[in-house]
């Protein structure tokens, strides 16, 4: 069985009298000690699809339909009371800023020994125990990082805090939201490789959502790309640098620095993510696409497969699985 397993969730907001989904019919699944990457342009749903995992939907947005299931649970059916616990110990998240997760009036050592006490972890002396996590983050001098405040700490310090913080009850998934991205890059490099260490260490799964592809490179086991409140992609890692089957996918690689898909140009994607307003129907890509001709607007388009462990929303797959018993299967691609 899966750790985390996601069926069908959409999750909106509402524009004039009508509930609008901005991820829609999302499904997925984490197995244990994996880590999926979401990937996609900005506005493409990522967060609002980690934050309604977590059932923390910015208001007046609320999840539309689904079911999220985390070791067999539906965490839709839980109330409120038991959710927060689930928030604490099955399911932590890592920010983008961590000035904005950690207080900035309390040292680290006092939000590490409170987060611990209010899960009734820590053990006897929630001091040292503190200090142990500081230091499985590698924080250079824990003992003395103990008495610090935030501010006094460099952006990567901080960000091994806030990851100190999350490891505190010991979560089965940590949701990382662009982790990485206000660091510069070598400080990127070692915030990376300290989260696949502790996956590794703790048998943790991760969500890591980024619109990096270098961060998934290095990062991930698979990698789901939404478009537009959709997976319109989900492969193996390898499998998708090397054959992105959508044109969304290809064209996200075409714009990604050394990429064996980039020309010597980058080539940035044309035009932008629809509005919730003015979504189109069918593959939301068509007005993007290259490759766009009527069968694209049919709704909904399926996960077409690719291989048993790789899907994408294009006909164009289907039209490949059509041409393969001729000899002519040829996706854009190739
Ligand atoms: N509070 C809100 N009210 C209305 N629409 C919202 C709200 N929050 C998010 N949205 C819409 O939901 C969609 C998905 O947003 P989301 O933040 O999940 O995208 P993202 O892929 O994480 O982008 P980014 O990388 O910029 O964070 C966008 O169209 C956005 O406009």
């Amino acid at each position: 069985m899966p750790l985390l397993s996601v069926r069908h969730l959409s999750t909106g907001f509402p524009i004039g009298n009508r509930w609008v989904p901005a991820v829609q019919d999302v499904s997925f699944d984490i197995a244990r000690g994996e880590t999926l990457a979401l990937v996609g342009e900005s506005g493409s749903g990522k967060s609002l699809t980690a934050y309604s995992l977590l059932r923390l939907v910015p208001p007046p947005g609320r999840i539309l339909e689904g079911e999220i299931h985390i070791e067999g649970r539906n965490l839709m059916d839980l109330p409120e009371a038991e959710m927060e616990r689930v928030r604490g110990a099955k399911i932590s998240l890592i920010f983008q800023e961590p000035m904005s997760a950690l207080n900035p009036v309390l040292t680290i050592g006092s939000q590490l020994v409170e987060a611990m006490t209010v899960h009734g972890l820590g053990g006897a002396d929630p001091k040292a125990a503190a200090i142990d996590l500081l230091a499985t983050v590698r924080m250079d001098d824990p003992a003395r990082r103990f008495g610090e405040y935030p501010h006094q700490l460099s952006g990567g310090l901080r960000q091994r805090a806030l990851i100190a913080l999350a490891l505190c009850c010991r979560p089965s998934l940590i949701v990382a939201d662009e982790p990485t991205t206000a660091l510069d890059v070598t400080i990127q490099a070692e915030i990376l490789n300290l989260l696949r260490q502790l996956k590794h260490d703790f048998g943790l799964s991760l969500l890591l959502i980024t619109h990096d592809l270098g961060v998934v490179a290095h990062t991930a086991d698979r990698v789901a790309v939404m478009y537009a409140g959709r997976i319109v992609e989900e492969a193996p890692v390898r499998a998708l640098f090397k054959m992105p089957a959508h044109p969304y996918t290809q064209a996200l690689l075409r714009a990604m620095p050394g990429s064996t898909h980039s020309a010597r140009r980058l080539e940035p994607i044309e035009g932008q993510v629809p509005s919730l307003q003015r979504m189109p129907p069918g593959c939301a890509f068509g007005p993007r696409c290259a490759w766009h001709h009527d069968a694209c607007d049919v709704e909904p388009l399926p996960m077409y497969p690719v291989s048993d462990t790789h899907g994408s929303r294009c006909v164009l797959v289907k039209e490949a699985h059509r041409l393969a018993s001729g000899s002519a299967a040829k996706l854009p691609a190739e």
